[in-house]
């Protein structure tokens, strides 16, 4: 069946050379890093696609790579550099976007992925942009907050003229904020004006959105009724494990427990908490409110964070970092649904040993677009000078996610696909459209 973990098979070539670098190819792709990872699936569907080689390299090739390098005094007064990117990867469908992540890990290679990852997102959820994606290589918990301001207000200088309202527009990811969010609108507002639609996921009090800080866990959510009901299931009757318990993971906890599913493991970077009767999630949200972390939770037994993600659960959620789910654990998964909250958790050894299981994988690329989608209807209200109630962004979220996933399924059933094919398929010929449209074709 279509939403089953079969894979796509690339139909013989009868040019034995060209079969061969396939199988060489796919060889070789086995082992990749992210990057190597979205090229391979935007490859496969180019495929099915039936792309011309011409404009399935121009789509593979980024609109622009930024390196920076941002220099701040510490607050002990003594001088440290920070290397800060943003990649923007496709403008055809409009102005590119996507969120800006500190962590001690990012990379170009991580940023180019990630912001290839947008420009198939917005596609999916058909929204009017492209892609990009920013981060800055940092240990953020290491950093007070008067020096996190100081790094991203010298991001922001290094990168002002290259971003804009109708151009590129960041939001946060992992390690950033709404606060970090304003930092970035009060320093790009001193050169170029007072502009309220240069990021999203702000604080309301700035033109945020009502429900953009809850919405990629709330669309994940939408996201996995959609799949359920697929097979006649619902959230209230399955247990969920959730990798990560920031913006994303807890916001899913959350509106997963209020719609009445067991949320039966939760992990952070902290550790990981465990009572397959189900956790009372409002009660460890307070508990890591007032100690900072998973650990001491009497309403549970603790756990170490690597095995959540081989936790028996109906369905695992993983929302932290990307590759998590990689040839060592696939496996052990014992999951038989997989809501790819995080960008690219799964390393592709992963997907083939899961598909083999018949675990469905809903994948990231429709699965946590929720987010961006908000960040849309944020960036509407800022244009028009108007805010919306939280029940309209809610409803009109639930409407995009669900749109979304149809047409997700309709891709499967035209190409005989499974669902991660089916989105990139979505995403990609969107952007081929576009791009053709224009007239951008080599
Ligand atoms: N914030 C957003 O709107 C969106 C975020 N995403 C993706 O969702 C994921 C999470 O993002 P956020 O929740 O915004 O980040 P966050 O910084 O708010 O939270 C990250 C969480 O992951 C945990 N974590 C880090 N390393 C871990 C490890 N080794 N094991 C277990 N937990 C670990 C952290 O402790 C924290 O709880 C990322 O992959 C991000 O790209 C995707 C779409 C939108
Ligand atoms: O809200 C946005 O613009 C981007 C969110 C993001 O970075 C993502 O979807 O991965």
């Amino acid at each position: 069946m279509y939403l089953s973990g079969e894979r796509w098979k690339p139909r013989a070539s009868r040019n034995p050379r060209q079969r061969s670098n396939l199988l060489h190819k796919s060889n070789i792709e086995a082992a990749m890093n992210a990057l190597a990872a979205t090229n391979r699936n935007f490859r496969q569907a180019a495929r099915i696609l039936g792309l011309d080689s011409k404009l399935e390299k121009s789509l593979l090739i980024p609109f622009r790579e930024i390196k920076v390098e941002c220099t701040i005094p510490k607050d002990d007064g003594t001088l440290v550099s920070y290397v800060g990117f943003r990649v923007q990867h496709d403008n055809a469908r409009g102005p590119m976007k996507g969120g800006i992540r500190y962590h001690p890990e990012v990379d170009l290679d991580e940023v180019n992925a990630l912001a290839q990852l947008m420009t198939w997102k917005t596609a999916v959820v058909d929204i009017p942009y492209g892609g990009a994606k920013g981060g800055i290589g940092c240990v953020p918990k290491e950093l007070s907050k008067s020096e996190l301001e100081r790094l991203t207000r010298v991001f922001t200088q290094k990168i002002h003229d290259l971003i804009g309202i109708n151009t590129d527009v960041p939001a946060p990811d992992m390690g950033t904020n709404a606060q970090t969010m304003a930092w970035i609108l009060d320093e790009y507002s001193k050169f170029h004006g007072h502009s309220l639609a240069i990021v999203t996921g702000k604080p309301v009090d700035l033109g945020g959105s009502l429900g953009r800080e809850a919405a990629t866990g709330r669309g994940v959510v939408y996201a996995t009724e959609a799949l359920l009901a697929e097979y006649g299931k619902h959230i209230k009757d399955m247990t969920f494990a959730i990798q990560g318990f920031g913006n994303v993971g807890a916001w899913a906890a959350r509106i997963i427990h209020e719609r009445g599913g067991k949320v039966v493991a939760v992990s952070d970077i902290t550790g990981a908490v465990k009572n397959q009767n189900g956790l009372d999630i409002p009660a460890l949200l307070n508990h890591k409110e007032a100690t900072g972390t998973l650990a001491g939770f009497s309403g549970g037994d603790a756990m170490s964070s690597d095995e959540l993600l081989t936790q028996e659960c109906d369905v695992l959620i993983p929302c932290a970092l990307g590759g998590v789910l990689n040839r060592e654990n696939a496996d052990s998964v014992k999951a038989k649904y997989i809501v790819e909250a995080a960008n690219h958790p799964t390393d592709p050894d992963a997907d083939e040993i899961l598909s083999k299981k018949g675990v469905v994988i809903l994948p990231d690329i429709y699965a946590n677009a929720g987010g961006v989608t908000v960040s849309y209807f944020e960036w509407v209200q800022n244009i028009q000078g108007f805010m919306w109630d939280e029940e309209q962004v809610n409803r009109e979220l639930k409407k995009y996610m669900t749109r979304a996933f149809h047409n997700l399924k309709n891709m499967c059933k035209s190409h005989n696909c499974n669902l991660r094919m089916g989105a990139f398929t979505l995403g990609v010929n969107r952007v081929a459209r576009a791009t053709q449209l224009r007239g951008w074709e080599a």
